[in-house]
């Protein structure tokens, strides 16, 4: 059942063959897995909204032929014609500095040999030709030679769209932006554990929705580590391996208490805060203790549209956190984090913020202080309006799995019962490895994607 549901958040293979044009006019519509008949694995009405701006969708996989190639002397490129008539340009230096051959790469570490020291960024080229088994060789004017797969060229071509189809394929960028209609994604804990198709739909829409819910694994603990083992390996930080959110007298963390816990990220005091995180439900509260969840990212955008300066205020001035305390083993943090992350193009990339853990310490002039306040109470605001918030009550056995980079996720209060006490268990991975479980994932189903 739940397998249907994943198809909708891995990419249609429509997209994957469409040109771009025709992906773009399938991006402008509404995707076709967020409107329709409820679907019965997720949770509420269908309504999942995609961000427009991100690249296509996957390179091409048609097989193309070499039919001509030639040297560009002057332009120092080699030019490569396919078989439909289109081209590729590759500059010598980037041929000669991906050599193949054993000389200049070891195979089995796919990695360069070649020191670029000895590489010449002005060589020229001697000879250039196509073998009868589709691939480009070309003699260097000191006689070594590469020979270059007609695929592989094909993938490594330097126009923009291949180059953006590439980055997509690599780095699955593309992100589906979401609000209080959203039906969290749900998979079967046991399946995701044994089956590489199950896993591989888990990330997929981890990565591109942000968070996925995980039923029926065990009541106890022991199960985030091995959600983690199916990745590689867990984060840990000064709260352990893993840790219990549970009611604890002299609490080193506002989590560990019975109170509510407004929309956060967790750990901003910690520059590299960590990119996942999974909490399992091993007991749950008879009154309260509700989850809530929202689309960091897509508010951050609500933000920059209705109040751009609060946006840039927010997205500029960094911020200080703090957390102090003894745990894993003792620990005294300090980072400085703008709340809205953007990168060098201004796209939003990572959520730093957590209410218990923004310091005193405000390191900005008097003039600033209170703009500063009133942007960040205006991104709240946002965040917190009932048509943005998804919510949502742990029972034993279920596992949330989230982008802690892009979500932010509060708890209500609980009433604490000493005879049934409501305890999580948590962990954290990093991006990193999981999305290197996700490419192992998609060439072992997909084969070499
Ligand atoms: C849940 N816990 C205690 C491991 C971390 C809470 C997040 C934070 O302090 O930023
Ligand atoms: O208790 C919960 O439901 C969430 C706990 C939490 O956010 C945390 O431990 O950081
Ligand atoms: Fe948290
Ligand atoms: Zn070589």
């Amino acid at each position: 059942m739940w397998m249907s549901t994943f198809a909708r958040f891995a990419l249609p293979s429509l997209q994957r063959t469409a040109s771009v044009a025709a992906r773009q006019a399938l991006r402008a519509r509404r995707h076709p897995w967020a409107a329709g008949p409820p679907r019965p694995s997720f949770m509420g009405p269908a309504h999942i909204r995609g961000q427009q701006t991100l690249g296509s969708a996957s390179i091409p996989l048609a097989h193309q032929s070499v039919r001509h190639v030639r040297a560009l002397d002057e332009e120092r490129l080699v030019e490569v014609e396919w078989e439909d008539g289109g081209h590729s340009l590759y500059p010598f230096t980037w041929l000669r500095d991906n050599c193949q051959c054993p000389h200049c790469t070891l195979e089995s570490a796919q990695a360069r040999l070649l020191p670029l020291s000895d590489l010449d960024i002005h060589t020229g080229v001697d000879v250039v030709e196509v073998t009868n088994d589709n691939k480009v060789s070309i003699v260097w004017p000191d006689q070594h030679m590469s020979v270059f797969d007609g695929d592989w060229l094909k993938k490594h071509c330097f126009s923009a769209a291949a180059r953006q189809a590439m980055q997509e394929e690599l780095f699955l960028n593309e992100r589906y932006y979401w609000d209080s209609k959203l039906r969290i994604p749900t998979a079967d804990y046991q399946e995701v554990l044994h089956d590489d198709k199950a896993a591989l739909a888990w990330l997929l829409a981890l990565r591109r929705v942000g968070i996925v819910y995980l039923k029926g694994a065990p009541g106890e603990k022991g199960q985030v580590a091995r959600l983690a083992d199916r990745i590689g390996y867990l984060r840990l930080t000064f709260y352990g391996h893993t840790w219990q959110v549970q009611d604890k007298a002299m609490a080193n963390n506002v989590a560990y208490t019975s109170g509510k816990l407004s929309l956060h990220t967790d750990y901003p005091a910690l520059h590299f805060a960590p990119g996942v995180q999974f909490l399992h439900c091993i007991n749950q509260a008879v009154k309260g203790g509700e989850s809530e969840v929202v689309d960091g990212f897509h508010m951050a955008e609500k933000l920059q549209r209705e109040d751009p300066e609060a946006f840039r205020t927010l997205s500029s001035v960094r911020v200080d956190f703090t957390d102090t305390g003894t745990d894993y083993c003792d620990f005294m943090l300090q980072s400085k984090k703008r709340i809205i992350d953007v990168d060098a193009e201004g796209r939003i990339v990572r959520i730093n913020y957590n209410n218990a853990t923004r310091d005193s310490v405000l390191d900005l002039p008097l003039h600033r202080v209170q703009p500063f306040y009133r942007a960040l109470k205006a991104y709240v605001n946002i965040m917190n309006r009932p048509e943005n918030v998804v919510t949502y009550k742990m029972e034993p056995g279920d596992i949330v799995t989230f982008d802690n980079w892009r979500l932010l996720h509060g708890r209500r209060s609980y009433v604490s019962r000493p005879d049934r006490l409501r305890h999580l268990e948590g962990a954290y991975l990093d991006w990193d490895e999981v999305m290197s479980r996700l490419r192992i994932l998609r060439k072992a189903v997909h084969g070499d994607l």
